[in-house]
């Protein structure tokens, strides 16, 4: 079984325990705090674990001329992509107010730390655990310094290639062994082709004793059920308030009734896992009786007749009688009564 561990208080994830399920706002609050807090309390109200943003210092996170450069994107709110970063940014008492108000309405919630100012700011903010974005999978020491501050961490993989998440997997476990893998594929809306669910299974096999997830980009949630049947222990979409919404990502996210009947599939299919032990159950005891076969005899069978295999039919019987696959065991045993033709053939019939 995989590894299991205690991702946010009270909150263990991995092997048998339900799945993760983070609510990604991201900047789909488009940068105003009471969209925001709407967003936290939907989050809470569709049954997600927890409510996420993405926290840049972003001078740490891109260089001044990446700041500078013109973004006229339909869904820029500047003139610069400094500009438009900046709009969605909220300032570190923001996210004080933010944490505040998670914690009132009862559900977790952090941040990506998008660099490593980023992050020393969300370890004093207490957030339960980090997520590493994608982008810095790739970002060793930033994996190590994050690594190292002892919190849980939930780790995306978009962009990279096995071999980095083998090394990704070797420098984070060094330091920290609370942490998780997320497939992910970093494109906004994601083509189910291009999903690629089955690395999950490459990850498990891979990395036993680490819990695997699932970050997802695509539209809908039929994927998303789909990775937590393969065992993803975390998942994580972005959700919004409404989808036409300008902003990179709404389209690929999740409106409030869709993360509500994400969860509630989650729970379903989770519930449906059950167990590996192939037995009859008692719920199925009324099918039996009513339709369970027996072995019945084909022709009239005079008593002290031994019995061989032309002498049975197989068939829904009254009483029940042997069970077909138990057949061949009665070739060669004596019948001790006369049978009639079309007769449920019963244990205490045989010597
Ligand atoms: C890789 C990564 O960080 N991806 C994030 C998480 O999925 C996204 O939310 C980006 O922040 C977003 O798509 C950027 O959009 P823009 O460039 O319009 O601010
Ligand atoms: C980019 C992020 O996540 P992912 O790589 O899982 O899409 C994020 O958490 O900010």
């Amino acid at each position: 079984m995989s590894l299991q561990f205690e991702l946010c208080p009270g909150r263990m994830i991995g092997g048998s325990h339900p799945c993760f399920i983070i609510a990604e706002i991201g900047q789909n609050h488009q940068g105003d705090i009471e969209i925001a807090k709407k967003m936290i309390k939907m989050a809470k109200d569709c049954g997600a674990d927890c409510a996420k943003f993405q926290k840049s210092e972003l001078e740490y996170k891109f260089s001044k001329r990446a700041l500078e450069r013109p973004y006229n994107s339909k869904h820029s709110w500047g003139k610069t992509y400094g500009d438009h970063k900046r709009h969605l940014e909220f300032s570190h008492d923001q996210y004080r107010e933010l944490k505040k108000y998670a914690e009132d309405i009862g559900i977790f919630l952090t941040a990506s730390g998008m660099d490593e100012m980023a992050v020393e700011f969300l370890h004093e903010l207490d957030v339960p655990f980090f997520k590493v974005a994608s982008c810095d999978a790739n970002n060793f020491p930033y994996l190590e310094k994050t690594a190292r501050k002892g919190r849980p961490m939930v780790v995306s993989t978009g962009m990279q290639s096995m071999e980095t998440i083998r090394r990704v997997y070797k420098t984070v476990k060094e330091h920290n062994q609370k942490f998780t893998l997320l497939q992910c594929t970093s494109a906004y809306p994601l083509d189910p082709k291009d999903v690629n669910l089955s690395v999950i299974r490459k990850y498990q096999e891979e990395f036993p004793d680490v819990p695997i997830g699932y970050s997802g980009h695509e539209k809908g949630i039929y994927i998303t059920v789909a990775a937590v049947a393969m065992g993803a222990k975390v998942v994580e979409r972005h959700v919004t308030l409404d989808k036409t919404w300008k902003g990179n990502d709404h389209e690929a996210s999740l409106e409030p009734s869709e993360l509500a009947e994400l969860v509630r599939a989650i729970r379903l299919v989770e519930t449906a896992m059950g167990s590996p032990v192939k037995q009859m159950l008692p719920c199925e005891k009324t099918c039996h009786d009513k339709l369970g076969k027996s072995v019945i005899a084909k022709v009239k069978i005079p008593k002290a007749t031994v019995l061989s295999l032309d002498m049975f039919a197989v068939k829904v019987g009254e009483p029940k009688g042997i069970p077909p696959e138990h057949m061949q065991q009665l070739v060669g045993k004596k019948i001790k009564v006369d049978v009639e033709e079309d007769d449920s053939i019963l244990a205490d019939m045989i010597e």
